[in-house]
């Protein structure tokens, strides 16, 4: 449903509160901190039933939206995970962040978010002193996620000081450990719970590890994301589609990250559900053949250049002139991109919300060819919900390279042909000393490198006799005297090629809290009487169904009710309590639920029944099978509110108590 007009009028009323949705969602069990009796786990949370069913709804529209309607390959691969799979993948060496402790007390901060913490702090303690206005709104719309909350104090800084502050928050993704230690200590940054002193930073593995079976030897993990599970079962799901792509893999699935120190409710957690897509394209031709069909869809789009020059507006585009222009690096991460928006703004996130932000170079993956964030704006500041990303052959590649299984695409060609190719060659004799231990992993390397990145290599080796190489998560100067990069004809009857992936990856606790914070609003007359307008598509219920009193004369007519919405496919609920009928309606404004139908003594005489719509409390009558007719057209969004208005007349009986 649409935003009503008497919301957004409410809305200004009564601004929004985070504590009053976070007492909302756990008084109605929407989630809640798992082992909460035991005394609780950070990180941990239990969906509540409002909770899972509104989940449930999100991924059931997630599904339709992707895999039904874009004829995508489903999976459900296992979530305990062999180590082989993430030592190749780069997670066993790769997957960490920087953790301080306090260094009386042993409190965990994750490093770059402790520095994040307090410089913002600092800036807005700097912006008080000056006397600006309105710090707090400001500061929440521009900060693009935010941590522990770390007190300001108003003491203004030297304009130098803010530059560089500034400097280092535009760039706070990319810091080495080191670089991290040395921001610590040049900045004098302390422990906020404390003011103690903190550690130099650690590097800290984000996988829960285990043992599969009983002896222990067959070393897993749990997985961190579900992408894995594609790329290791890429030749069958090639096969199942004949052969050809592009095709693209999608799973819903929990995925598992030890984060050091979750403090932003659902939206940093341990155990979370993720939804994942892996689109296998040919690397020659990213086109989309449904790209026309969204070429014309605006996005908010905060792209990389932007924010080197330390700005954050936002360029409106199309998605077609986005990547005509060359912003966006091809019609595939493009349509993607817009796929992604319309989803999002289906299951009710608000577009003025929602930017897209493109990565930095420095923040990609060095085999990444461009990646963009879908990001919501909540009371957190900026959160990264969706991951879009084209991560060009590096998964496929590696994989095939440690397991010696190809996988690739083998394409017959018409006519044989000659081909250039970049081909890497070492001089095995001299390499293996030169770097011992090292030697496999960084033939390994080299060998699972693309062609855009062997051209690199090649470049290197040209300019400066040596190519960067990295493995085992070092970085190797490999010499011209031992590795040799050099094009060589080939001629060709099969194209054989590694497919690209382009990969859109869903966190949907982060997506759904957002969805919460943006439908959440307080009713004018009664800052307590929170509302969830929740779009139809995903409320838990859709319909309510009021008796007006326990009367035995309603119960036949509740039950035909409940039993004719049933079979037309609406998740309704009776509420025959003893409280009055606005009660009963509060109640489930806060659970978002969009419809009420209330039966009474007119209802029994005529066969009339009345619905109320959440977000504006008017209400219509109409005869009991009309009503329900409408109520299934409203909830499949055949009708709008203004369409149903239309059809019945309104009803200006009893008013709600
Ligand atoms: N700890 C977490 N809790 C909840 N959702 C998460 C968490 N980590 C990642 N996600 C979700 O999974 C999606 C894809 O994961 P990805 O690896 O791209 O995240 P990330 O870049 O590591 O996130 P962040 O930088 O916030 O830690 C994210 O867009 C986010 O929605």
């Amino acid at each position: 449903m649409s935003q009503p007009k008497d919301q957004v009028v409410n809305k200004t009323a009564h601004p929004f509160e985070r504590p009053s949705l976070e007492s909302l969602l756990i008084r109605r069990f929407f989630f809640a901190p798992a082992f909460e009796i035991y005394g609780g786990v950070k990180g941990l949370y239990d969906y509540g039933p409002p909770g899972s069913s509104l989940q449930a709804n999100i991924l059931d529209t997630w599904r339709k939206h992707f895999i039904i309607e874009e004829e995508m390959l489903e999976l459900d691969t296992t979530i305990m995970t062999l180590s082989d799979v993430l030592k190749t993948s780069g997670h066993v060496d790769k997957f960490t962040d920087w953790m301080v402790r306090d260094v009386k007390t042993n409190e965990v901060y994750r490093a770059d978010h402790l520095i994040e913490g307090v410089l913002e702090a600092r800036l807005k303690g700097d912006k008080e002193a000056r006397g600006v206005q309105a710090v707090q709104e400001e500061e929440d719309a521009t900060a693009k996620k935010k941590k522990k909350k770390v007190k300001s104090v108003a003491v203004q800084l030297d304009d130098a000081v803010v530059a560089e502050y500034e400097a280092v928050l535009a760039k706070i993704d990319n810091y080495t450990g080191a670089q991290l230690g040395e921001l610590i200590r040049e900045h004098k940054i302390l422990a906020p719970d404390t003011g103690n002193e903190v550690t130099e930073p650690v590097e800290f593995n984000l996988m829960f590890d285990s043992s599969i079976g009983p002896t222990g030897q067959i070393k897993g993990y749990l997985r961190p994301e579900t992408a894995q599970g594609h790329f290791v079962n890429f030749n069958r799901l090639l096969d199942f589609n004949n052969g050809r792509v592009p095709f693209a893999s999608a799973q819903i699935g929990k995925s598992f990250r030890n984060e050091i120190s979750p403090r932003s409710g659902l939206l940093r957690v341990r155990e979370f559900t993720m939804a994942e897509i892996e689109h296998f394209v040919d690397p020659l031709d990213k086109s989309h053949e449904r790209f026309s069909l969204v070429k014309d869809i605006k996005l908010r789009l905060l792209p990389k250049d932007v924010q080197s020059a330390g700005r954050t507006d936002i360029s409106e585009l199309t998605i077609g002139e986005a990547v005509s222009s060359g912003m966006v690096d091809n019609e595939t991460l493009g349509y993607f991109l817009a796929r992604i928006f319309l989803f999002l703004t289906k299951i009710g996130i608000n577009p003025a919300r929602l930017r897209f932000r493109q990565h930095m170079s420095n923040e990609m993956a060095h085999y990444a060819a461009d990646c963009w964030d879908a990001e919501i704006e909540t009371s957190y500041g900026w959160i990264e919900c969706v991951g879009c990303a084209d991560r060009s052959a590096y998964d496929l590649t590696v994989h095939s390279v440690k397991t010696q299984n190809k996988l690739v695409v083998r394409q017959p060609l018409k006519e044989p042909r000659v081909v250039e190719k970049i081909v890497a060659q070492l001089d095995k004799k001299a390499f293996g000393p030169m770097f011992k231990r090292d030697a496999k992993a960084i033939e390994e390397a080299i060998l699972a490198l693309s062609d855009e990145c062997l051209k690199k290599a090649m470049a290197e080796l040209q300019e400066k006799q040596a190519a960067t190489i990295e493995a085992n998560g070092q970085t190797f100067e490999v010499p011209v005297s031992v590795l040799q990069i050099q094009p060589q004809q080939i001629k060709e009857m099969v194209r054989e090629f590694v497919p690209n992936v382009i990969e859109p990856s869903f966190g949907i606790g982060r997506i759904l809290y957002s969805l919460l914070e943006h439908s959440y609003w307080a009713r004018a007359d009664d800052v307590n009487r929170g509302v969830l307008s929740l779009p139809p598509v995903v409320a838990p219920i859709k319909c309510l169904i009021v008796p007006l009193s326990n009367n035995t004369e309603f119960k036949p007519l509740v039950a035909r009710v409940s039993h004719q919405l049933r079979s037309l496919g609406v998740a309704s609920r009776v509420d025959d309590s003893n409280a009055s009928i606005g009660k009963r309606y509060a109640r489930n404004d806060e659970l978002g639920t969009p419809y009420g139908v209330t039966l009474d003594f007119a209802s029994v005489k005529n066969n009339t029944m009345t619905i109320r719509e959440r977000d504006t409390t008017l209400q219509l009558i109409g005869s009991i099978d009309d009503v329900i007719q409408l109520v299934a057209q409203l909830c499949r969004g055949d009708l709008s509110w203004a369409e149903a208005q239309q059809k019945l007349p309104a009803y200006s009986g009893e008013q709600e108590a």
